[in-house]
């Protein structure tokens, strides 16, 4: 249960990579959020609702102890935390914060895949997780825990390899190392607590949670309208990414042609366009959703 009677918690990263995103979702869940001058905890103030701004790696922890009723933290984080206890339930990916657990080491060691990384030293911030995979894997090797600055250890000879987070690769290249194998790949998650909230928060907290389902899917899909020719009606449904069945409406005074409208899932490129116009659609319109439910 809550520790405050009477509101729910939300666990977001106070700053860092997560922690504007974090924020984005919650605001867009029609949270309206106020910074008081209590830099730990931001008050909703049309609902019952806190913001409790820590570090990432404290989240699950407060997640699955119920000291918060939902978190915002990445894969990687969450793994780390396993540790045979209670956890927190994941709720939902929610596309941001995207990065891959990779091993990494200079080019000049010989990696034929995992089984090259036995007896040598391998430095991480995920020691956890590491050594999870390095047993997966049927490997020994060396874990060196490090707090951050992980693609340094190689040069400092205090490992062979590492395993760090991994986005752009322009950290590694920077430091001559290069990927070698994927541990891990990661994105942000919704958390919540095991334990349910106290009974009269309970439905709230499952329409905040309905709303951030919706501001998610809504994310990168696209309202699409266009002009087709009948006989081009099947072709041109196909072509449409990640779509339903399209709303199909006829067009006045054209027996021909009807008007398309479909919600597309996936992003719409340039070259959908392409080819939707290649099979005959015409006034083709590609619109962002706000909302969706
Ligand atoms: N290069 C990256 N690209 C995208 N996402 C990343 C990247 N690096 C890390 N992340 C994700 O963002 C999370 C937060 O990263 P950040 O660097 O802000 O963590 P931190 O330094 O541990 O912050 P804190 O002070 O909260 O402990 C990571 O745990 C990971 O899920
Ligand atoms: O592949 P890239 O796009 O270069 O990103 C990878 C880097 O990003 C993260 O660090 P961050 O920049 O968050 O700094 P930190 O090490 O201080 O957490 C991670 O620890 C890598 O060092
Ligand atoms: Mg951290």
């Amino acid at each position: 249960m809550s520790t405050v009677q009477g509101r729910l918690r939300i666990a977001v990263q106070k700053s860092g990579r997560l922690a504007e995103r974090s924020l984005d979702l919650v605001r867009d869940a029609g949270l309206r959020v106020v910074k008081g001058n209590n830099d730990l905890l931001y008050r909703v103030e049309n609902y019952p609702i806190d913001l409790l701004r820590v570090r990432d790696d404290d989240i699950p922890t407060f997640v699955a102890d119920g000291v918060c009723d939902l978190g915002i933290v990445g894969e990687n984080v969450l793994e780390e935390g396993r540790n045979g206890g209670p956890m927190a339930e994941v709720v939902m990916p929610l596309g941001f914060g995207r990065c891959t657990l990779k091993i990494a080491a200079p080019p000049a060691l010989d990696y034929a895949g995992p089984a090259s990384l036995q007896g040598l030293r391998v430095a991480t911030s995920y020691p956890r997780v590491l050594r999870r995979w390095l047993e997966a894997e049927g490997v020994q090797a060396d874990i060196v825990t490090m707090r951050g600055a992980v693609e340094v250890a190689p040069r400092l000879k205090l490992a062979q390899a590492i395993c760090d987070l991994v986005s752009t690769g322009a950290t590694l290249e920077a430091n001559g190392l290069a990927a070698r194998d994927t541990v891990l790949d990661s994105q942000a998650v919704l958390i919540r607590a095991p334990t349910a909230p106290e009974p009269a928060l309970a439905e709230l907290l499952d329409s905040i949670v309905e709303r951030m389902a919706g501001v998610v899917a809504s994310q990168g899909a696209k309202y699409v309208m266009l002009n087709a020719p009948r006989s081009a009606l099947d072709e041109i449904a196909a072509i449409l990414p990640g779509a339903g069945a399209p709303t199909v409406m006829p067009l006045s005074g054209r027996d021909d042609a009807v008007a398309v409208h479909a919600v597309c899932q996936e992003a719409v490129f340039w070259e959908t366009l392409e080819r939707l116009k290649a099979a005959g659609a015409s006034a083709i319109l590609v619109l962002p959703i706000e909302k969706m439910m």
